[in-house]
């Protein structure tokens, strides 16, 4: 086991090869590892555009035909897992149907309770295993961290485990063995610890949704990513304010609940680390329910999970082990920001004051971040660009008002979101004329993937009507440096700058300017880094006619706030869940799915149809080829599987599972 140091060094190295290059396979015997600074001297500089090292291979942005996600092979241990399975739930007449999908770690298989007479209905139940067997002590972890959400309805739930039947009872059984046949459920056979038992989500995942819209060349209507928008802030405001845990918010009430933000009460620490399109299922949509046209989503795959408390805030340990915590495309810049890189050797961002801010800022952020990062998959229907592209962002001004960063009292104890203090902020001593060079996207013209010229510096109008942007400048030119602004009353001697805003109060950014030298908090509006904002791009300034103007400028907007690089600058959840009711409602009519008739009911009706209730297109067949040579399944995974397997990040022995294809 590497030395913590060590750890911390790899853990940099690793990441910077993930934002510059988008890649985590690294080589820790190479010279670029021996030479790499640990720690990097002085101050961190905020981010740094131009970090992407080779532009000429970046692939942006990922998508069109054969450029979304594809299976992996198969994991090993599957075929044993399933026997695990069928072997253990029999006894509750529990029967195999097929299997669902496998991950990095499990398998999801279907079973069905049955009577055994022809003519009962069948009870579907998906149980999940551990590949690496019983012992495995993750899914027991998940079992109990799932049910933590009991009943709310945007998270998957699990099922009670049937009885065990009397083995005596069952004829067949009796006829075969004998009357000794009751000593076959042994006590290990009853043991179901390593199992867990969820409700069926017939439609499988976004991630198989995605595929098949990919497949048959169709995109998620509008209406359709509003709602699945709105399903996903319900399953954050879940976690964060976990049914049980407020019940008396649900009295009188049948479950499952539809999810609510309680006045004045703090949230749970939870962090889900892995939500992503395979993690979201996608459930029924029925006549007279909350979800009458546009099926509900549903969170899964709570592995990662994790409740954190002080204690792991405070230990350098968790915290450098929650960096690697989330598959590559999802990881956040809490993990991959470089301000990690200025941590203090055996010091970590819990443990050095005044505490980084976005390094190690776990928060409910963490998971809109990656909320964020799953509906720009769906919109643009392929994964996020790695390297994670930042572009600058517009945000309300009235950002700084506590409600639009802030649910409850115990968000007011993070830094209030002035500002984005950008380099003119971090530079502090060391600022150069080589930073300047790097990153001012107009002079530096190589630095910028082609499909991002200008992006920088002319972001795309918020669409609130009362923004009017003045029209860019061809001959802008970047205002001089203002100078640096210290807040040094902390005595920590390490190379971080002090919090920027410790009264939390919000200042004017001198270098949020428009192009015309205006500014734009005056405006209403303070930028901020983005990972959202290659969403836009200059077409947008005013219209829908972007490449992806088939979706509304709005809803691209609201993605990309939640992804900003600063946590304190992704919007509340009581704010983005009302911006989103609101937007349904004035688009589609009242809740629950808005008026069901109009053309946007056919669009999306046809799409359920289409893109949900379909299964995956099989490949075209390959011309036959001679005897032994035969080529392997297609990507469905055969045997039922509907989805292609999945790892998580840097824990997967250092693989990327999943693999972006172009085509
Ligand atoms: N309740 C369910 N209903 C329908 N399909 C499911 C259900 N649970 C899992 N699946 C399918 O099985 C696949 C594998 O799920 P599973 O949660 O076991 O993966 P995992 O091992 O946890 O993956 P990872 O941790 O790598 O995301 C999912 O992507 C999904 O397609």
């Amino acid at each position: 086991m590497a030395s913590f140091p060590e750890r911390q060094k790899r853990s940099n190295f690793q990441f910077r090869t993930y934002r510059t290059i988008g890649s985590q396979l690294v080589n820790y015997q190479s010279q670029a590892y021996f030479d790499f600074p640990f720690p990097q001297p002085g101050v961190y500089r905020g981010v740094r555009k131009g970090e992407a090292l080779f532009h000429s291979e970046y692939q942006y942005p990922v998508r069109g035909p054969g450029d979304v996600i594809r299976a992996d092979p198969r994991p090993a241990g599957l075929a044993p897992a399933r026997q695990r399975l069928r072997r253990k739930l029999l006894p509750r007449r529990l029967h195999w149907s097929k299997d669902l999908g496998f991950g990095g770690n499990g398998l999801a298989s279907l079973f069905f309770l049955s009577d055994g007479s022809p003519n009962s209905r069948r009870q579907y139940f998906v149980a999940k295993c551990n590949l690496a067997g019983d012992a495995d002590k993750t899914l027991r972890q998940e079992k109990m961290t799932t049910d933590e959400f009991q009943d709310a309805m945007h998270i998957i739930q699990t099922r009670k485990i049937p009885p065990v039947q009397n083995p005596r009872s069952s004829r067949r059984v009796r006829n075969r063995e004998g009357p000794q046949a009751s000593r076959r459920w042994t006590e290990a056979d009853r043991d179901l610890r390593g199992i867990m038992l969820l409700e069926y989500c017939q439609r499988g995942s976004l991630h198989k949704a995605l595929c098949v819209a990919d497949a048959k060349k169709i995109h998620f209507p509008e209406r359709a990513l509003w709602h699945m928008f709105h399903c996903l802030i319900q399953a954050l405001i879940a976690m964060a304010y976990p049914p049980p845990r407020h019940g008396d918010l649900y009295n009188g009430l049948l479950p499952p609940f539809m999810e609510e933000i309680p006045q004045d009460r703090e949230k749970a620490r939870w962090i889900h680390f892995d939500i992503d399109p395979h993690n979201v299922l996608v459930h029924k949509s029925e006549p007279g329910s909350d979800h009458p046209l546009i099926p509900a989503l549903k969170l899964s795959d709570f592995g990662l999970a994790h409740e954190l408390d002080d204690r792991n805030l405070g230990d350098n340990d968790h915290m450098l082990t929650f960096r690697g915590w989330a598959k590559h495309f999802f990881f956040t810049p809490e993990q991959f920001t470089a301000e990690w890189d200025h941590i203090p050797i055996n010091e970590g961002p819990g443990t050095i004051y005044p505490p980084p801010r976005v390094a190690g800022n776990f928060s409910w952020k963490t998971n809109l971040f990656q909320m964020g990062a799953v509906m720009a998959c769906l919109i643009t229907q392929s994964y996020v660009p790695t390297p994670p592209w930042p572009v600058w962002t517009f945000i309300p001004g009235r950002a700084l008002d506590p409600e639009y960063y802030s649910d409850s009292p115990q968000d007011d104890d993070a830094p209030a979101p002035g500002p984005d203090p950008g380099p003119a902020h971090y530079h502090g001593d060391d600022y150069d004329d080589e930073y300047d060079d790097e990153h001012d996207d107009d002079e530096n013209e190589e630095n910028t993937p082609p499909h991002h010229h200008h992006q920088a510096h002319h972001p795309a109008a918020p669409s609130s009507p009362s923004y009017a942007p003045p029209p860019p400048s061809p001959s802008y030119a970047a205002p001089p440096p203002p100078p640096p602004v210290y807040y040094d009353n902390a005595d920590h001697g390490y190379p971080f700058l002090p919090h920027p805003n410790p009264n939390h109060y919000p200042r004017q950014n001198p270098e949020d300017l428009f192009p015309d030298g205006s500014p734009v908090g005056g405006s209403g509006y303070i930028r901020a880094w983005s990972y959202g904002q290659y969403l836009f791009s200059d077409e947008d300034r005013g219209s829908d006619a972007s490449e992806f103007g088939h979706v509304s400028v709005r809803l691209r907007e609201l993605v990309a706030w939640c992804m900003t690089d600063d946590p304190a600058y992704r919007p509340s959840l009581r704010w983005l869940e009302r911006e989103v009711r609101g937007e349904i409602a004035r688009r589609y009519g009242e809740e629950p799915d808005g008026e069901l008739q109009g053309e946007s009911v056919r669009e999306v009706s046809e799409w359920i149809k289409t893109c949900l209730d379909a299964p995956l297109p099989k490949k075209p067949r390959q011309p036959r080829q001679p005897r032994g040579q035969a080529g392997g399944g297609g990507e469905g995974g055969g045997e039922g599987g509907e989805d292609g397997g999945t790892g998580n990040g840097f824990m997967a022995s250092g693989t990327t599972k999943i693999r972006i294809t172009t085509g």
